[in-house]
């Protein structure tokens, strides 16, 4: 960490802090020593001991009864603020009208800023009149009712700090909406809900006011009996035996929360032991120790698979040992699908189709859309116009939970309650799956992304590779009918991205999944893709293979966008192309405006007095810079810049800043687009 004050204002900083901290204990724990003197004076160190205080205590039953009513009352005002107050702020969280939102959270909000003598006399009205004064329930009910926006504001707090990805992800895993609530949000709010029951319970074992106001001399809470003690004789010195006592208990309390953290974690070590028992238990194949990135050694094998094509039989327990090609993927057909946000169109007419076991790219620039097509197919929203096709199933309007395709988010989003066993567990157990062939399935999972040794992990202890590895394994155990992955690659350095990148490649191969993958970097879609479908501002330009898309790209964003290109622009007249005062030669007639797309690599260069064609062009060198294997140069010409690129091979003859040349190509060589 690093060290912002030093020296002399460090310890007058840290000087400080001690005697704030004496300042607000010392009175506190004072109390402790006061309440074993003897004689009913308030003397500070007590000069005879005695227990006398504390057997009062325990002589007078009055004391036990309220303290057992103030018990009651908290407990109860306790249980009703924690469960109305989570639902509120659950429930808030989730409408979409803002004003409506707004309005429900000053209303859950406004026991804390309107005063508590206010609240006290509307309540003892309202409770008067109905002959509720001096019940523990309507005590508690007060309680509940003040100490509502404490609850309400940290589990509201906690469910926006929390990623949406974790929801989204549950639903594409196959849970239902109460299950997610249950087994995925409700477990992460548990931190926001235990301080904020904690703090229900103190303030209404401690409340005064409404207990003043609400409770009956006959029927009254501790703190009360002694405000009531100390206005009329002074201090009763029972008060501060009590007070220990109190002390006693939340240091127990303290103590008893951290012994049930250990043993919680402990009860999930041993369940995620015994599911990585099975997990480890493959005998059959080799262990794999990764590094910490999560990055596989060289010399590790991917599970080699029959071709793609049989049915997807996933292993089950009785199956035996999984076979590696035990999935198969079905088509995605986009037909004529749009998106609006408001008026404004983010997806336009998306029409094209992903074969069956097809590896597609969606590639494009930031806030092209890419996002929003990969949320249609997962059926995160849904389309205003169009059909989304799965195989045979139109699935335009199925909730996400019922489409079958595994989703791979950027942020992972594993459960992070859950060992990575769990994790890989979820969607089984969300279809009902049976215990022994969930085990097997987690197995199977595990293996095929080499990380059958980390099953009883938490998701914490695990590098970014290896999450990402996990997702993956996640995604595939339940045998989706797609896989679809949205920039799951963007967190990890270059090394271990092109490791995986090729590991997703080849499990994807193995496996016959058909796979969407989002992604803003073309060399990643090079890598990777059997197709690459280009979008622009919500529009898909062109779905081809990688090779389609350089050679022949359909316009000229597709081929700025996917490798750097010369574009002349003029009109086609036969086999020539009028650009200024040129002809540049097309391969093909062609009698149009059009844009000719002359790739960096296929410009040949001519030194002066070496032969050219007629219609080459001049350019003077302005730029060239070494990228690893290639020489990319820019040359200043009447058509603007030219660029040029040459592999080094080490014989290339480089030429000086501010050499001429003429430009020129083979006509084959050059596109030509229309727009
Ligand atoms: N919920 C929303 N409400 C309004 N506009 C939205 C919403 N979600 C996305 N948009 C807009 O839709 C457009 C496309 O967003 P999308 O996230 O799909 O782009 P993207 O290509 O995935 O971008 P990036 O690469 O930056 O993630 C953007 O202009 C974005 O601002």
């Amino acid at each position: 960490m690093e060290v912002l004050v030093q020296g002399n204002a460090a310890r007058v900083l840290k000087a400080y802090g001690w005697v704030m901290l004496v300042i607000i204990i010392l009175p506190v724990i004072m109390i402790v020593p006061i309440s074993f003197g003897a004689g009913s004076a308030i003397v500070f160190p007590p000069k005879e001991l005695s227990l006398e205080w504390y057997y009062n205590l325990v002589d007078d039953p009055r004391w036990g009864r309220d303290a057992l009513l103030s018990l009651q009352v908290a407990g109860v005002a306790t249980l009703l603020a924690t469960v109305t107050g989570t639902a509120a702020a659950i429930g808030m969280s989730r409408i979409e009208n803002k004003a409506l939102s707004k309005f429900l959270k000053m209303f859950f909000i406004a026991p804390m800023i309107v005063p508590l003598m206010v609240i006290s006399v509307g309540l003892y009205i309202v409770f008067a009149r109905n002959g509720l004064l001096g019940s523990m329930w309507a005590l508690a009910i007060a309680h509940a009712i003040v100490v509502l926006p404490f609850v309400v504001m940290p589990v509201m707090s906690r469910l926006a700090s929390l990623d949406p990805a974790y929801e989204r992800a549950s639903a594409s895993l196959g849970a239902t909406q109460i299950r997610t609530l249950f087994e995925v949000i409700l477990p992460l709010l548990v931190p926001a809900i235990i301080a904020a029951a904690i703090f229900s319970f103190v303030f209404s074992f401690d409340e005064v006011v409404l207990a003043q106001f609400l409770a009956s001399p006959r029927f009254e809470t501790l703190p009360r009996k002694v405000w009531d003690g100390l206005s009329q004789n002074g201090l009763d010195k029972t008060v501060t035996s009590i007070a220990s006592v109190q002390l006693f208990m939340v240091l127990v309390a303290f103590a008893g929360w951290n012994i049930w953290k250990a043993a919680r974690t402990g009860v999930l070590a041993s369940r995620a032991r015994a599911l990585a028992a099975i997990a480890a238990n493959t005998k059959n194949a080799p262990a794999v120790d990764l590094p910490a990135n999560g990055s596989l050694p060289m010399n590790v094998a991917l599970k080699s698979a029959p071709p793609v094509g049989t049915p997807a039989i996933l292993p089950s327990a009785e199956a035996g040992p999984a076979k590696a090609s035990e999935q198969h993927g079905y088509g995605i057909d986009f037909q004529h699908m749009s998106k609006f946000y408001g008026d404004k169109v983010v997806v336009e007419e998306a029409n094209f189709s992903v074969k069956p076991g097809e590896f597609l790219t969606i590639l494009g620039p930031s806030g092209s859309g890419k996002t929003t097509l990969l949320m249609l197919v997962a059926g995160f929203i849904s389309p205003d116009a169009g059909r989304l096709m799965l195989g045979k199933r139109d699935i335009s309007r199925v909730p996400p939970h019922q489409r079958d395709i595994g989703v791979v988010f950027q942020s992972y989003a594993l459960f992070p309650h859950m060992t990575v066993a769990q994790n890989v567990a979820y969607p089984l157990r969300a279809r009902g799956v049976s215990k022994a062939e969930q085990q097997a399935k987690v197995k199977w999972a595990l293996e095929r992304v080499h990380m059958q040794d980390f099953a009883e992990r938490r998701i914490a202890q695990l590098s970014g590779g290896q999450q990402q590895r996990i997702a993956l394994a996640r995604a595939i155990s339940f045998g989706p009918r797609a896989l679809l992955m949205d920039e799951p690659l963007s967190a990890l350095d270059r090394n271990l991205r092109v490791e995986m990148q090729r590991e997703i490649r080849s499990l994807q191969q193995s496996l016959g999944q058909t796979v969407i993958f989002v992604t803003h970097d073309q060399e990643e879609a090079l890598n990777m893709s059997d197709r690459v479908a280009v979008i622009n501002e919500g529009r898909v330009q062109q779905v081809a293979t990688p090779r389609d898309l350089y050679l022949k790209p359909q316009n000229s964003f597709v081929a700025n966008f996917f490798g750097e290109s010369n574009l002349f622009h003029g009109t086609a007249d036969g086999n020539s192309l009028k650009c200024g005062d040129r002809d540049f030669p097309l391969s093909q007639a062609n009698s149009d405006t059009a844009i000719l797309c002359v790739r960096p690599e296929t410009v040949r260069l001519a030194a002066p007095g070496q032969p050219a064609p007629e219609w080459a062009i001049e350019g003077t060198l302005t730029n060239a810079r070494f990228l690893g294997s290639l020489l990319h140069m820019q040359f200043a010409t009447t058509y603007g810049t030219l660029v040029v690129t040459r592999p080094l091979d080490g014989t290339i003859e480089i030429p000086e800043q501010g050499a001429v040349r003429r430009l020129f190509w083979a006509p084959e060589t050059a596109h030509v687009m229309t727009h």
